[in-house]
């Protein structure tokens, strides 16, 4: 099962949101204690404020993607031009909200290409739309960026993170197949302290704002995710409304689960996550999106499990699950490579995994591991 913006009459299951599951092992414990007792609220504030707008700047760009004809839409370049726009946008806010701290950002752009003979229209494009965001935000009165300015904003992201000091991490846009199309995306943001995600902001541009499953066409668009450690995490619209906070699916019986996987199916083996959805007896078919805006959607409980499990040899960039991966456990729920192992962002730009990644609330994991195990073993069996 597949969701769109143009097909959201889907079914999946949906339990109104109770519980606030904390992590349990006692070194978690004690991580968490020494972190929350920082308090990140400056950051999140910017945060929340760089997503929103870069989310801005991403929806004019696919508006006018969809709009345009046929032969616009095999050209690349509005994915290019919403990619590196939202990038500098990040950058911008961020620097702008916090300078008196150092500022590293680990993102997924550099403007090598931008630099090229030939791409100064591009470039051009991506200045306008940068500044035509930036001054919407009526709070900023700064003078224009220039060119160089738009370029320099861009390769602020080229830190490679690591296990020592405070990381900005940033897909300007994940699920770029998923914005060319029309469909999911999400603009991710994360903070690192010494190794650690301690922030996380998903902004979803096109996820409903009412669970996935509920019958409403014309419901409004427009998810913002914010999870602080120790603080749980909050929905709120893009437009601005109250934040409300969620947690995952509190469900116990894998029979009534619903599963995540992404869209495209060169991301994730969907022979995998069938056998083992079979194997928890899971009846429901899965709920494939694009992007990060699957951990939105599980962190306020439209489903109960997030299967991913890439092809040997593809490796995780920090950037596809760092904003994500708070989102989820600060609403209740785990996130770990297939072996149970929990994911570690202090490598620098790529997570070393057992197999994939996976995510659900702390009752389904024990069963959700053994029937992964059973479900790899299998398969290389039948090799
Ligand atoms: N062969 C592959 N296997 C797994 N993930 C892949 C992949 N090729 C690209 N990706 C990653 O999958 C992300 C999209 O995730 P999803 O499958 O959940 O929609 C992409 O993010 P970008 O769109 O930012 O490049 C990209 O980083
Ligand atoms: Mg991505």
């Amino acid at each position: 099962m597949y969701i769109g913006l143009s097909s959201l009459r889907i079914r999946t299951h949906f339990v109104i949101p109770t519980l606030n599951h904390k992590p349990k092992s006692s070194i978690f414990s004690l991580l968490n204690s020494s972190f929350s007792s920082m308090s990140y609220q400056k950051e999140l504030v910017a945060a929340k404020k760089a997503a929103s707008l870069a989310a801005k700047l991403c929806q004019k760009v696919q508006k006018s993607l969809l709009q345009s004809d046929v032969q616009s839409k095999l050209d690349k370049s509005p994915v290019t031009v919403a990619d590196y726009g939202s990038q500098a946008v990040v950058s911008f806010v961020l620097e702008h909200e916090l300078s008196a701290e150092p500022f590293s950002l680990v993102a997924e752009e550099d403007s090598g290409d931008l630099r090229e003979d030939g791409a100064q229209d591009t470039l051009e494009r991506i200045r306008v739309l940068v500044n035509d965001t930036i001054a919407s935000e009526s709070t900023y009165s700064v003078s224009p960026l220039s060119a160089d300015g738009v370029l320099a904003a861009i390769d602020s992201g080229r830190s490679e993170g690591g296990a020592v000091g405070r990381h900005w991490v940033l897909d300007p846009i994940d699920g770029t197949k998923g914005f060319v199309r029309g469909d999911q995306y999400a603009i991710a943001l994360a903070l690192l302290d010494q190794g650690r995600v301690v922030l996380g902001v998903l902004a979803c541009p096109n996820l409903p704002l009412a669970p996935l499953g509920v019958q409403s066409s014309a419901g409004q668009t427009g998810c913002l995710f914010s999870a602080v450690l120790g603080e749980g995490t909050y929905m709120e619209s893009l437009d601005g409304s109250s934040p409300v906070k969620v947690n995952v699916s509190p469900t116990e019986n894998s029979e009534e689960a619903s599963f995540f996987e992404s869209y495209e199916a060169a991301h994730s083996s969907f022979d995998l996550s069938s056998s083992i959805a079979k194997k928890l007896g899971v009846k429901a078919p899965p709920v494939r999106i694009d992007s990060q805006a699957k951990y939105g959607a599980l962190s306020r409980g439209d489903g109960a499990i997030y299967l991913r499990f890439p092809k040997a040899g593809y490796r995780e960039k920090i950037w596809d699950h760092a904003a994500g991966s708070i989102v989820v456990t600060e609403a209740g729920g785990i996130v770990s490579d297939a072996a149970g192992n929990p994911l570690d962002f202090s490598k620098g730009k790529y997570l070393d995994l057992y197999k994939g990644i996976i995510a659900c609330n702390q009752k389904l994991m024990p069963a959700l591991l053994k029937a992964i195990q059973q479900s790899i073993e299998e398969k290389a069996a039948s090799l």
